[in-house]
């Protein structure tokens, strides 16, 4: 029996020199209404879907494959008699190819441009039902939903290697295909009803690349893209393929530097902060993160939301830095920093844009944790000095400055700020009052006018620490049912507590 192959593509690339080599082999082409005409004017010999289903296609296109002589021709098993026997009945003759790609949906969805009804147009229903009728039937049926098989699988014809496990490998990839547009198109419709929260989650993901390894060289990796999300648009312009780590610290450090309208840098180590701080313009906040800590700095992810000068540049060679995220750079700070060869440049335009809302997921046990992202501050009206001594102009502002940073590092967290710039950071204790230690032991500067930010509430004993350090400022949510005893005591020492009535914890 000669064999026939299904071609129904919308990418038609390189399909007329597969159909070629396919009818070399001695197979027989059907085809549907675009794709069959592209053949036949490459003098190729193909039959049209219409003389096998004895009917036209229909509405636009909408119906052209679905039809019992299709699925019955690709679903019958070749090893049932019955069902040999009712196709025999029916005059349906065996599809034992299909090779099809899809409407563009993801393409059509991403356009700006698109209407709705381009978008709904675009969803291809035909092909995901002949895919997933081939995939089923893999054992009998080769299914190709890929240009880049193209060419394997014809070598496979040739050398009679295209084994059941190939085959099966083909279908395990084509139901993926098809759930991925699925997820797609369940998405969008989501989006635009606002249903926040389905009733099944379903997300798909593009594979991307191989990573060197995960967080340690033992552990495989790899990274896949989420086909409609583009919050984090990154451009790598210079040095090595980024690891797992470095993806991980470049959100840390992007979310952070996000926060600030005035220029802002941020340095990252290990996925938490070891430097941030604001300035009047990008040279004078990198250069005051930095002086932070100068030691955590090295090897660190810096994020900056303002393009990089030559002056910044110059600073920032100074010294070994994994990666520098930045909205743009200038001629001559890339000039500068592409001398480094161990030096990433990423550029990302969205690091000098806020956080826009939606979701933040974290696979946990069995499932996944779904959670709005973080993106508030504080509520002004909620805001509220709970003490008697008054806040300075500047220790205000460098309290807002810290409770912001205090959102992106883990808890327990603390902060402490002088002159927009971090001083020192304790982040991930299990008790806070160590963190405010860790904080304070590494500011190592002048804490006078100092403030400091607390990302949950806190005990007397955060109080004692302070004035034992001469600190009189702190932020905190509030909401202990020792907060009374928390103000009594602060008053007494004549330190100032602002209240946000938010907290900031993160894990
Ligand atoms: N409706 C159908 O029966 C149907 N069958 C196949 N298609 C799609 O039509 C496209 C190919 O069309 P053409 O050969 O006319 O250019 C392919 O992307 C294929 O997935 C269909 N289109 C959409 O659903």
């Amino acid at each position: 029996m000669v064999k026939r192959a299904l071609i129904s593509v919308y990418d038609k690339t390189q399909i007329i020199d597969f159909s070629k080599r396919l009818i070399g082999l001695g197979w027989e082409i059907i085809s549907t209404g675009g794709t069959e005409r592209l053949l036949k004017e490459s003098n190729l010999d193909v039959i049209s879907i219409d003389e096998v289903t004895e009917f036209p296609e229909i509405l636009g296109g909408r119906v052209k494959t679905l039809h019992p002589k299709i699925h019955g021709g690709i679903l019958n098993r070749r090893d049932n008699e019955n069902d040999q026997e009712e196709i025999a009945g029916l005059n349906i003759e065996s599809i034992d190819m299909v090779v099809n790609n899809l409407y563009p949906f993801e393409k059509t969805v991403l356009n700006p441009e698109a209407s709705r009804q381009e978008i709904i147009e675009n969803i291809d229903i035909g092909g995901p039902s002949m895919i997933r009728a081939a995939a089923k039937n893999y054992k009998d049926v080769i299914i190709i939903t890929d240009i880049a098989d193209y060419d394997r699988v014809l070598n496979s014809l040739e050398d009679n290697s295209l084994d059941e496990n190939k085959r099966k490998k083909l279908a395990a990839k084509a139901f993926g295909l098809t759930a991925f547009y699925d997820s797609m198109i369940s998405e969008y419709f989501n989006k635009e009803l606002q249903v926040e929260y389905p009733e099944y989650l379903i997300k798909g993901y593009r594979y991307e690349e191989e990573l060197r390894y995960g967080e340690n060289p033992h552990q495989k990796a790899v990274f896949y893209s989420h086909p409609l999300e583009n919050q984090y648009q990154m451009q790598q312009l210079h040095g090595k393929p980024l690891s797992y780590n470095n993806y991980n610290d470049i959100k840390a450090a992007v979310d952070l530097v996000r926060e600030f309208d005035k220029p802002a840098a941020v340095a990252v180590k290990h996925a938490n902060p070891c430097g941030a701080a604001v300035g009047n313009n990008i040279f004078e906040a990198y250069s005051k993160a930095y002086e932070t800590d100068e030691i955590s700095i090295f090897g660190g992810i810096v994020a900056l939301n303002r393009e990089v000068d030559e002056k910044t540049a110059q600073k920032m060679n100074e010294i070994f830095l994994e990666i520098i995220v930045a909205p743009g750079f200038s001629e001559q700070a890339s000039a500068l920093l592409t001398q480094k060869k161990n030096l990433r440049l990423i550029e990302m335009p969205q690091t000098a844009e806020k956080i826009k809302d939606g979701n933040s997921l974290r696979q946990s046990l069995d499932g996944m944790l779904i959670q709005e992202k973080d993106n508030q501050t504080y509520n002004e009206n909620q805001l509220e000095l709970k003490t008697k001594r008054r806040i300075t102009d500047q220790e205000r502002k460098d309290l807002d400055f810290a409770w912001s940073v205090a959102k992106h590092i883990n808890s327990n967290g603390i902060v402490v700020a002088k002159d927009g710039a971090t001083l020192g950071l304790g982040h991930g204790e299990v008790r806070r009052v160590w963190a405010l230690e860790q904080a304070l032991e590494r500011a190592e500067k002048d804490l006078q006018g100092a403030v400091i930010a607390s990302d949950g509430f806190f005990f007397e004993d955060t109080i004692a620490t302070m004035h034992e350090y001469g600190l009189q400022a702190i932020i905190q949510p509030g909401g202990s049912v020792q907060d009374q005893k928390v103000i009594d005591s602060a008053d007494k020492k004549d330190i100032s507590v602002l209240f946000t009535g938010m907290r900031h914890f993160k894990h």
